[in-house]
């Protein structure tokens, strides 16, 4: 007999990296996934993530021990109702994985109210703009803070619990209420989330007027963007759950940019050097977390417009066992050329790629 039974619902990025760390972890640990889709499911076994699949969430829930939920909030919120009205076993602890906590801990509590069902809120604060348990990694949460959040339905020793469970994610754990949790992951994940996605936009909007505008977005409007190709599904959830700390941080930073704008109308040009100097000084200081998603090595082809040019650049790789992660044709506004966007699971495999590209070829490669 395993020492515990794990399901992990919803084999996506996050619920695809707990179980590889749960399983690497525990390796006596007997780790069940639910998903809806066969893909995920079919992957995850014959990459040996998991033990078991399933598209029976009843099925694989009343034997586990230790159950997470790792789905947009709102199916979560679904998910705990469903757990409600089933004979789970006697001492089963639930977390979830959501990036807002207020409204699934609420839900938890009214759902849970009256019954010996443990759940401790989580968020593990590291993720990619990548989705799907193909991208998931088992490095992803490494050094990354994962938190916990404390309510009336779990104790001291629950979270003890939970975070042998989690061990391998080699997270720091930190415990805080839902609320505190939703205002401060509104400033440092939410809110930059929206200003990605507008950026982009207003480039957009920028280029029906200039067209060539979008072919100058170098590293700066690069950094400033990645996260804007996150999944649209998760992030209309997120602004969903936590609107008012989102809203608050427009509100905010409308105020600092439009104190900008002033400095500039006046050109306050000591002012403007104070402005930077001091966001220079306290970036310096923050002390951001390196994601292990840092581990996804992008490179950009600029390749003609012809339907095998995917295939023809594959084919330079031949023999090579690159670990592809995620092929991409980007159009441009220019119609002669499109951007081939490859991503890479490792720096090496980039390097490799990226030489082969430029021995076999004249395209243009950049990273
Ligand atoms: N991506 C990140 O950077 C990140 C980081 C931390 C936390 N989170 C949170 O983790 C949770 C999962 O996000 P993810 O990045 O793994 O997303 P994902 O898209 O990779 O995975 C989502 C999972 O939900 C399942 N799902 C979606 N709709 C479903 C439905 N109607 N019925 C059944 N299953 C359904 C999918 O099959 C998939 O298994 C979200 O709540 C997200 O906010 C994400
Ligand atoms: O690295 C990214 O792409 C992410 O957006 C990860 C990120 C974030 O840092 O905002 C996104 C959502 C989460 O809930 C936690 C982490």
């Amino acid at each position: 007999m395993p020492e515990k039974n794990i399901l992990i619902a919803g084999l996506g990025l996050i619920g695809g990296s707990l179980a590889r760390t749960i399983k690497s972890g525990h390796p006596d640990y007997h780790v069940a996934a639910y998903n809806r889709s066969q893909a995920p499911r079919y992957f995850a076994i014959q990459e040996r993530i998991v033990d078991e699949v399933s598209d029976d969430f009843d099925a694989l829930a009343v034997k586990a021990d230790v159950i997470i939920l790792n789905f947009p909030v709102q199916l979560s919120i679904q998910f705990l109702k469903t757990l409600a009205t089933l004979p789970l076993k006697d001492n089963v602890l639930i977390s979830d994985s959501g990036s807002t906590k207020l409204e699934i801990v609420t839900a938890a509590e009214e759902i849970f109210k009256g019954k010996a069902i443990r759940f401790i809120g989580g968020h593990p604060m590291a993720g990619s703009h990548k989705s799907g348990v193909i991208a998931s990694d088992e490095l992803l949460f490494e050094n990354a803070y994962y938190i916990l959040t404390t309510s009336a339905l779990s104790q001291p020793a629950d979270f003890e619990e939970l975070k042998g469970v989690l061990v391998n994610t080699r997270a720091k754990f930190i415990e805080l209420t839902a609320k505190e949790h939703d205002a401060m992951t509104a400033v440092t994940s939410h809110f930059p989330h929206v200003v990605a996605a507008s950026l982009v936009d207003n480039a957009h909007d920028f280029a029906a007027i200039m067209p060539f505008t979008e072919n100058l977005a170098a590293g700066g409007f690069r950094d400033m963007t990645r996260i804007a190709e996150s999944s649209p599904d998760m992030w209309t959830e997120i602004l969903m759950s936590n609107p008012d700390n989102i809203v608050y941080q427009i509100d905010q930073f409308s105020q600092k940019l439009a104190d900008v704008k002033q400095l500039m109308l006046q050109r306050q040009s000591a002012e403007i050097w104070d402005f930077f100097d001091n966001a220079r000084k306290l970036r310096a200081q923050m002390p951001i977390h390196k994601g292990a998603m840092e581990n996804f090595y992008d490179l950009f082809i600029s390749v003609p417009d012809k339907s095998d040019v995917i295939h023809e650049v594959l084919g330079y790789f031949a023999g090579h066992d690159l670990s592809i992660i995620n092929i991409k044709i980007n159009e441009t506004r220019v119609e002669i050329n499109g951007v081939l966007q490859i991503t890479f699971k490792t720096e090496n495999d980039q390097a490799t790629a990226k030489r082969l590209i430029l021995e076999n070829s004249s395209y243009d490669v950049y990273q």
